[in-house]
C-alpha cells in the first residue's frame, strides 16, 4: 500500500494566467505568484471572488497548463481535488462513484474513509438522494481514496449552512490531521481560513495577484472564538482590499 502524506513541498509559480475571451479580450486571473507550500501543511488561499483562487488551484492540480510559469508536481503524485460541485455520476451509487478513481476498485478497503466522513451507510444510495452536504463528503472520500500526497479543496463549505458548514470542517481538520497531505484550501471565508490553516495566502483581483502571506502558529483546536476575531480584525485592517 502506498504511503500517504507528502514529503517534499510544492513549488508554484505563475508568472502569468490569462484567459482568452470570445470577443478576443484578455482577462489577467494570475500574475506573479510565486509560492512554496511546506510538505504536509494545510494552507488557505483566501481572497474575493475573482482574485484567482480557482484558477491558481487548477494550476496546481494539473487540470490547467496554460500559463507561465511552473509547478513542482510530478505526474506520478497523487493528487486529490475537491471540486465546488460534487460531480458524483448520477447512474452510480455512492460507493461506484468512489471507487471509479481506483485503478483495482474492489482491492482497496475504504471503510475507515467512510468512517471519517460519516458516510458509512450511504455506499448504496445515488447521488440523486443526496443533500449538498453529504455529496461533498462523498467526494472529499473520492478524493482520499487514491491516498492523496496533495490535497487541493475548492470551496468545500459553499452552498452550506452554518451548521452543515461547520461540520465540514471539523471533517476537513480530521482528514488533513489523519495522514497529513499537503492541502490547499480555496475559500473566501476568512473565519474558516482562520479556524483551520497554518498559512494564508492572500490573494487580491485585477490582475490576481497575490498581497498577503500569514502564518498562523496557534494550534488549530486552540482557535477559539476569540482568537478568529481578532486575527479576522487585524487582518481586515492591514489587507482591506482582499477581506470584506
Ligand atoms: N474559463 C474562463 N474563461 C475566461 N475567464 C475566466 C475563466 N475562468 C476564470 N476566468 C476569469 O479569471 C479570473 C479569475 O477567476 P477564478 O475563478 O480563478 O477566481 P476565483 O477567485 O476562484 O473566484 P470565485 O471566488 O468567484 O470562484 C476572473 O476574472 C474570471 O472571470
Amino acid at each position: 500500500m502506498q504511503t500517504a502524506g507528502a514529503s517534499r513541498p510544492v513549488e508554484v509559480r505563475i508568472d502569468r494566467k490569462v484567459f482568452h475571451g470570445a470577443n478576443g479580450g484578455e482577462v489577467e486571473a494570475v500574475r506573479g505568484l510565486d509560492l512554496s507550500i511546506a510538505a504536509g501543511s494545510l494552507t488557505a488561499l483566501i481572497g474575493p471572488s475573482g482574485c484567482g483562487k480557482t484558477t491558481t488551484l487548477r494550476i496546481l492540480g494539473g487540470l490547467d497548463h496554460d500559463y507561465d510559469g511552473s509547478v513542482s508536481v510530478g505526474p506520478e503524485t497523487r493528487i486529490g481535488y475537491v471540486f465546488q460541485e460534487p460531480r458524483l455520476l448520477p447512474w452510480r451509487s455512492v460507493d461506484q462513484n468512489v471507487r471509479l478513481v481506483l485503478d483495482d476498485p474492489d482491492a482497496v478497503d475504504l471503510t475507515a474513509i467512510y468512517g471519517r466522513l460519516g458516510i458509512s451507510d450511504m455506499g448504496r444510495r445515488f447521488p440523486g438522494e443526496l443533500s449538498l452536504g453529504l455529496a461533498r463528503r462523498v467526494s472529499i472520500a473520492r478524493a482520499l481514496a487514491i491516498r492523496p500526497e496533495i490535497l487541493l479543496l475548492d470551496e468545500p463549505s459553499a452552498s452550506l449552512d452554518e451548521t452543515t458548514a461547520q461540520r465540514m470542517r471539523a471533517l476537513i481538520l480530521d482528514v488533513w490531521q489523519a495522514d497529513r497531505p499537503t492541502t490547499v484550501l480555496v475559500t473566501h471565508n476568512i473565519r474558516e481560513a482562520i479556524q483551520l490553516a497554518d498559512r494564508l495566502v492572500l490573494l487580491a483581483p485585477r490582475p490576481g495577484r497575490m498581497i498577503g502571506d500569514v502564518a498562523i502558529d496557534r494550534p488549530q483546536d486552540a482557535r477559539d472564538t476569540a482568537f478568529i476575531e481578532t486575527l479576522r480584525e487585524d487582518l481586515i485592517r492591514r489587507f482591506p482590499e482582499t477581506i470584506a
